[in-house]
């Protein structure tokens, strides 16, 4: 399973380069614009800068309404300021249908610009509560879709988790359509060190994390502790000893 922790700032990004052996992607929000909030294109440029060559950066493009041609656009400003993972969160898709073509039209954007990105549609534990397309349908938006990944984080940061919307059991069934269909699964939502039993047994490709590894637990006024990201690397790599699963090889 892969650790991929996301700072807010390009101060705390250093943060984590001071950890980057314990984590395997640095992904760039704007916290403050939503669960996926995009951050600026030169805010990128700075973060791809600041940490080792060999970590992936990630950007999400936003909590993006149903608009194909903005959400695009918007995708292809991430790939072309330095990401390789593009995360769309599909906030104002109602069907799967809009999801698709949303999705369809960041597939063309970021690959016709550059073929090794990775994309990954990403929906929300809680659509129940924002109104969007269920979590069970987004491995198939992001399969007839042509992305990369599959994912799940919460939309609203109240304190709520993960499980506390999607329990492990749809969660490992979000996990097994994703690999059905040849897609890395991605999980995320105020996930603890106590939750990676789980994820590591269902065979969750990629953790999403912040407030676990941020000052008191929180992610909003807590900074990146490099001490906790090797924390909770380490409680990754005890799990996944004990169940069997391959740990990626430290840099
Ligand atoms: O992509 C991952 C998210 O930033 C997770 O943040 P969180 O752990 O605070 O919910």
């Amino acid at each position: 399973m892969l650790l991929l922790i996301s700072p807010d700032s390009v101060e705390e990004a250093l943060d984590c380069a001071k950890a980057a052996e314990h984590l395997d992607i640095v992904d760039v929000k704007k916290p403050d614009e939503g669960s996926l909030g995009a951050n600026f294109p030169w805010v990128i440029r700075e973060i791809r800068d600041a940490v080792p060559a060999d970590k992936p950066v990630s950007a999400t493009v936003g909590d993006v309404p149903y608009k194909p041609g903005t959400v695009a656009q918007a995708a292809l400003g991430a790939v072309v300021s330095g990401a390789t993972y593009i995360k769309v969160g599909l906030y104002g898709c109602t069907t799967p249908d809009q999801g698709i073509e949303v999705m369809r039209a960041v597939v063309r954007a970021v690959k016709d610009h550059r073929s090794d990105a990775l994309v990954v549609a990403s929906g929300y534990a809680d659509a129940h509560r924002i109104g969007c397309v269920n979590p069970l349908a987004v491995p198939d938006i992001a399969a007839r879709s042509g992305a990369d990944a599959a994912m799940l984080d919460t939309a609203i940061k109240d304190g709520t988790r993960l499980f506390d919307h999607v329990p492990p059991d749809v969660c490992a069934e979000f996990v097994r359509r994703a690999h059905a269909s040849g897609l890395l699964a991605a999980l995320a939502g105020s996930v603890t060190q106590a939750d990676l039993g789980p994820l590591t047994r269902m065979g969750t490709d990629i953790v999403g994390v912040r407030g676990a590894v941020c000052e008191g637990g929180d992610r909003n006024a807590g900074r990146i502790q490099p001490h906790l990201v090797a924390a909770f690397r380490a409680e990754m790599d005890r799990q996944a000893g004990e169940h069997g699963v391959s740990v990626p090889a430290e840099n």
